[in-house]
């Protein structure tokens, strides 16, 4: 057996180098059921696993004769791997090049023109510097918000060591796409996703889940929509899809659907709701709406940031008092500038207060407080990638 102390930077402390493993004398912030929190506690790990979690001198006594390595934390925090459920890889080249312009300048006239004319090496470099700024705050976990090169996107995040719900970014229709864009008709769609299915599924120990895109509903056909619902269905898996981001994209699908409100209301009508939809922003809904995307367990994932550059303040309050999952996401570099959920827990905290003001007529201090903004950022992520029975916690039987 081995015994070190984390301060001293030697390699031998490394975690993982042991299959057995004792962490212990640390500040243990579980994030589970009961928001249990060990002062000085200590987590067994067999493997992969967490095998027990307690306090320190419990653990200490009754797994030290098993662990091949044991090291003190001297009063570090333990916390689970941050998880970033709405982000854009391939835009990290794409920093700075599309400030101070609204939603539709920054997609037709920067962003589609810059995704479009990537190359799928552009693409990996793209996915490396995005995934080692993404760990750098915390984040083991991430939810791709939709590019082209879904292949090299899975060569980095294998490379990386993190998890990913990797998606291909689909528009089969509406305005302004690049006549470079890859991926254009409908069946392509269907058809593209699906290999990228069968090839990077579970890919890399388990740790890459192949998710179905949807852009978004200005650029997809009610047909596209229709296949990406039940081909989730069939293969068991996610979807994500940027929903209501801006009020013209209410008034458009308003206008060509036929519904007197949004697109949640669309969504709902064509039965497209559903509790593996990750439905990325979702700022302009109403009181109806929330119901829908409650009803349905429709997960949202806020992304203060970038809603606060372009798109205005979601009421996050109200959708998880009406029980939604709701997690955060730093949405791509163009629309933020920094890659860290760090920074977007202190936003959403700060944000949501200052939006009770206007929303509500009155202050709120208690607006989205300190510890659900962790679980936002920790459990609610992983329940919204569907990854909640591994990670998201730290509990006996969860992954490290
Ligand atoms: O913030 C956003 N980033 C995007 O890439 C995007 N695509 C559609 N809608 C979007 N919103």
């Amino acid at each position: 057996m081995e015994t070190n102390s984390s301060g001293g930077g030697s390699s031998s402390g490394s975690l993982g180098s042991s299959s057995t493993m004792i962490l212990h004398n640390a500040v243990i912030v579980t994030m589970d059921k009961e928001s249990r929190v060990f002062r000085n506690g200590g987590v067994f790990v067999v493997q992969d696993r967490i095998k027990a979690i307690g306090q320190s001198a419990d653990i200490l006594q009754q797994f030290s004769q098993m662990a091949d390595q044991i090291i003190d934390l001297q009063s570090q925090i333990l916390l689970p791997g941050f998880v970033n459920t709405h982000v854009h890889t391939s835009q990290q080249l794409a920093k700075g090049i599309a400030d101070d312009v609204d939603l539709m300048t920054w997609l037709h006239d920067r962003i589609w023109p810059y995704e479009s004319n990537m190359t799928e090496e552009d693409s990996y470099i793209s996915t490396l510097l995005c995934g080692i700024e993404l760990i750098h705050s915390g984040v083991t976990c991430f939810a791709e918000a939709g590019g082209q090169h879904v292949s090299e996107m899975a060569k980095a995040v294998e490379l990386l060591g993190l998890r990913a719900c990797l998606v291909q970014s689909t528009m089969d229709c509406g305005e302004g796409l690049p006549a470079s864009w890859a991926v254009r008709t409908t069946d392509d769609c269907i058809q593209s996703q699906k290999e990228l299915y069968a090839k990077h599924h579970h890919a890399a120990d388990g740790r890459i889940r192949i998710w179905f895109g949807i852009r978004q509903i200005m650029n997809a056909t009610d047909r596209l929509l229709l296949e990406t619902r039940d081909m989730a269905r069939e293969f068991k898996t996610g979807i994500h899809m940027h929903v209501a981001e801006i009020p013209y994209e209410n008034q458009v699908v308003m206008d060509t659907r036929k519904v007197d409100h949004g697109t949640v209301t669309f969504l709902d009508k064509i039965e497209f709701l559903q509790n593996n939809l990750l439905s990325a922003h979702t700022v302009w809904v109403n009181h109806t709406e929330i119901g829908l995307l409650s009803r349905a367990g429709v997960k949202v994932s806020h992304c203060p940031a970038s809603a606060m550059r372009m798109l205005g303040f979601a009421p996050i309050k109200e959708m998880l008092h009406a029980d939604i999952c709701v997690s955060l996401g730093t949405d791509g570099a163009p629309s933020n500038n920094r890659m860290s959920i760090v920074d977007e827990m202190y936003l959403a905290s700060l944000i949501n207060k200052g939006r009770e003001v206007f929303a509500n007529g009155t202050t709120d201090p208690a607006a989205l407080p300190a510890e659900t903004v962790l679980r936002m950022a920790t459990i609610n992520g992983a329940k919204s990638v569907l990854w909640d029975n591994d990670i998201g916690s730290l509990e006996a039987g969860k992954k490290v």
